[in-house]
């Protein structure tokens, strides 16, 4: 939904790093539609927790998003470029604490903050085992 290449709904966001930042341009636009000319909140909030995924991934560390918090402080425009940026606030034991905005120009309409809990790969490989299972007994 936030990266990959192959869905044709998703947000297919390309990240970069910034010093210990990760930052990404991004455009919503018809498929991510609320409010007519303004981006959904819960399609804002899949980009960022996204973004906070690819922070995760530069530091080493796999984790998952325990909560997320959004502040929408103006609305997010379709068709606009917007500068999504995250950065690592705190590390304490498995909780990573990290930190967003989105920004146009000087312009800051959404800032997010969001605990992230650090899992091993046996946490996506039984979820997908339990899935698997499921498709198969419909
Ligand atoms: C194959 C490659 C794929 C590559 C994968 C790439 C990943 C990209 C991810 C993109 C983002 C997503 O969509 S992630 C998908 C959405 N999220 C999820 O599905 C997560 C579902 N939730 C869970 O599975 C679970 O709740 C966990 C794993 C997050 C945590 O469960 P747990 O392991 O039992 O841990 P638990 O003891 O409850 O909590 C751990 C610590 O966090 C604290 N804690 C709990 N809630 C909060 C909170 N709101 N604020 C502060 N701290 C909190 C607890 O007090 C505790 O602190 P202490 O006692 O330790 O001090």
């Amino acid at each position: 939904m936030g990266c990959g290449p192959d869905n044709p709904h998703g947000h297919h966001l390309q990240v970069r790093r910034d010093g210990q930042d990760v930052v990404a341009e991004h455009v919503f636009d018809e498929r991510h539609v609320g409010a007519p000319g303004i981006a959904h909140g819960g399609a804002v909030a899949t980009v960022i927790d996204d973004l906070f995924g690819f922070l995760l991934y530069g530091m080493g560390s796999l984790g998952v998003t325990r909560s997320l918090q959004m502040d929408y402080r103006a609305p997010v425009l379709l068709g606009r470029n917007y500068i999504l940026r995250a950065r690592l606030v705190e590390r304490d034991g498995r909780k990573m604490h990290t930190a967003a905005t989105v920004a146009h120009e000087t312009n800051f309409v959404a800032t997010a903050r969001a605990v992230f809990v650090a899992v091993d790969l046996g946490h996506f490989t039984e979820a997908l085992s339990s899935a698997d299972r499921d498709r198969s007994s419909r």
